[in-house]
């Protein structure tokens, strides 16, 4: 059996077409379905349906064979448990840090609210800026309206999110965009299977960006 890991909405949206040209279509939608596993089509085919924050705890552990998970996620994860032989090139944005529009930075530390905890401590520390991390689990946009923080690191697309909080993107700390990830024990084990289901994602991806 081969459990292919993924989180419902975008990542899910957009995995789903690449999978279909392996040959992998789930038996029901995943979306409208309460089923956390999910078969497919192919009989040794199933999908789990888990948080996107989950995916690289899945795969490293080796509940799940394989998954998709966003770069910012797996920044944050860290470690070497994974493989990630594969850029998707879906659900692209950029890991960024905001503030409000106009606002002028303290001179003191400065108070980052994020769910990006370790990403922001080594990006500040790299910087050699001296700063308070404030864990949020989401709605970051709210905490530098309501004076909980200075600033934000968030995923940012079009910025709409950001304009309509009355903040503006500032530095750029990564581009990001969804990477399958394979569990190291099952790359040995399955290799031959995974690795073809490897070069068929590759070139479903590619023929999506040729031209
Ligand atoms: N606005 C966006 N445009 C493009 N890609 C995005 C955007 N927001 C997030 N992503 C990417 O898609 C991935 C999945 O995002 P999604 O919104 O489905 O989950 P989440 O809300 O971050 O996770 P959870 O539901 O566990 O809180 C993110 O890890 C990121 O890589
Ligand atoms: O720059 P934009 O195009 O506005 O995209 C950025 C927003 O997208 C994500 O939220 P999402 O829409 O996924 O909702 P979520 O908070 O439920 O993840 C992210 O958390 C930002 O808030």
């Amino acid at each position: 059996m081969l459990t292919i890991a993924l989180s419902k909405g975008r990542i899910l949206d957009d995995t789903l077409p690449l999978l279909a040209e392996a040959g992998i279509v789930p038996t029901e939608n995943p979306d409208k379905s309460r089923k956390l596993i999910i078969p497919t089509s192919q009989p040794d085919v199933r999908l789990l349906i888990v948080r996107a924050t989950d995916v690289p705890t899945y795969v490293e552990h080796g509940a799940a064979d394989l998954g998709v998970a966003g770069k910012d996620v797996l920044m944050e994860y860290g470690g070497q448990g994974l493989y990630e032989p594969l850029d998707l090139r879906i659900a692209q944005c950029k890991l960024m840090t905001a503030g409000a529009v106009g606002a002028v930075e303290p001179k003191g530390r400065l108070r980052v609210a994020t769910k990006f905890v370790n990403v922001a401590k080594r990006y500040y520390a790299e910087q050699g800026r001296q700063v308070d991390i404030i864990k949020l689990y989401g709605s970051m946009e709210l905490a530098p309206l309501i004076g909980l923080a200075d600033k934000i690191i968030d995923v940012v697309d079009t910025g709409n999110t950001l304009r309509a909080n009355g903040l503006e993107p500032q530095d750029f700390i990564a581009a990001i965009s969804s990477r399958l990830v394979v569990n190291k024990a099952s790359m040995k084990m399955q290799h031959a299977r995974i690795q073809a289901l490897i070069d068929t994602l590759r070139k479903a991806v590619e023929s999506r960006h040729r031209g």
